[in-house]
């Protein structure tokens, strides 16, 4: 585990701790002991392979999947000694690839993100703040569409609308700009940084954009074989190294002038090429060698 991380975490009682998790689904292991700790007002990133535990280790959190052994605690409160609907009052929490099919308005799906506060009488101040929360996404002009008649990249806007009406403690996205265009992903992703520091949130998302995650993460952990394999800030855990072990793919790492890593991959296909080449040239090599003229 990275050294920053743990002794940053030592003190901090407000985090959300986790210490040697297992989780285990019919035969298969995905979590070997996972320990580490997520902050108030850092926004940390989950990547890895596809397959590798990501969202599992999200539900685990959420208490939708039983874990195996270990703890799971928020402020020194423990998941498994909480009643499980008290425990996710902590949590906004936005799952992977939602459909929303269901005859609601879409100012209705994100007013349920307070489904705990809401009564049978429609409090006006909860109306005004999610019509302000669709404002500051740029989608105020789809309050009273359908959800049914949306795109599937405004449906993702408009949950994470929803998990942010929640005003959570925890705020947890599985793949949360998996649909959205340029644009949408950074409206997401200031407004989810921006939050999380002025509300001292605790957020772990999971991405799939390295580049992306490197812009957006306080922290990173790196998920692969149910292990953290690696943790601490883009700028020094990122490296060829690094993206060469977790997915087997070449890659260069430069750094921008805000210390922010860029990763470019290089195209398989030029690999490859390369490759073709230079046996090309041992052939001929050997062909001039040997004096062959058939070597294959
Ligand atoms: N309910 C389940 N029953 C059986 N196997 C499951 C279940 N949920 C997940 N798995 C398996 O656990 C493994 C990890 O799944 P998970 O969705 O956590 O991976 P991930 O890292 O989030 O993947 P991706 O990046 O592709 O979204 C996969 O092999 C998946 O098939």
């Amino acid at each position: 585990m990275n050294r920053k991380i743990s002794e940053r975490a030592l003190g901090a009682k407000n985090c959300l701790s986790v210490r040697d998790l297992h989780v285990k689904i019919d035969q298969l292991t995905l979590a070997k002991g996972m320990s580490f700790d997520l902050c108030p007002g850092e926004v940390t990133v989950i990547i890895g392979p596809n397959g590798t535990g990501k969202s599992t280790l999200l539900k685990t959190l959420f208490g939708d999947i039983n874990k195996q052994q270990g703890e799971v605690s928020f402020q020194g409160i423990s998941l498994s000694k909480k009643v499980l609907s008290k425990w996710r009052q902590f949590f906004g929490y936005m799952p992977q690839d939602i459909h929303l099919d269901v005859e609601l308005s879409v100012l209705e799906v994100v007013l349920l993100g307070q489904l705990d506060a809401l009564s049978l009488r429609l409090d006006e101040s909860m109306v005004t703040e999610a019509l302000n929360a669709l404002e500051q996404i740029g989608l105020l002009h789809l309050a009273n569409r359908s959800v049914n008649a949306l795109s599937g990249g405004q449906c993702q806007m408009i949950l994470f609308a929803q998990a942010m009406m929640r005003k959570p403690s925890i705020l947890m996205l599985d793949e949360p700009v998996s649909a959205l265009d340029l644009h949408f992903q950074q409206v997401l992703l200031d407004y989810l940084d921006r939050k999380t520091k002025e509300n001292g949130w605790v957020s772990l998302m999971v991405l799939h954009d390295l580049n992306l995650a490197a812009q957006y993460a306080d922290n990173l952990l790196v998920v692969k074989d149910g292990l953290i394999v690696s943790s601490g800030a883009p700028k020094d855990i990122l490296t060829p190294q690094l993206v060469k072990d977790v997915y087997g793919v070449e890659a260069e790492v430069t750094v921008d002038g805000q210390g922010v890593p860029f990763i470019r991959t290089r195209r398989s296909s030029h690999k490859k090429a390369t490759e073709i080449e230079n046996r090309n040239v041992e052939k001929t090599t050997t062909i001039k060698e040997t004096g062959v003229s058939n070597v294959y």
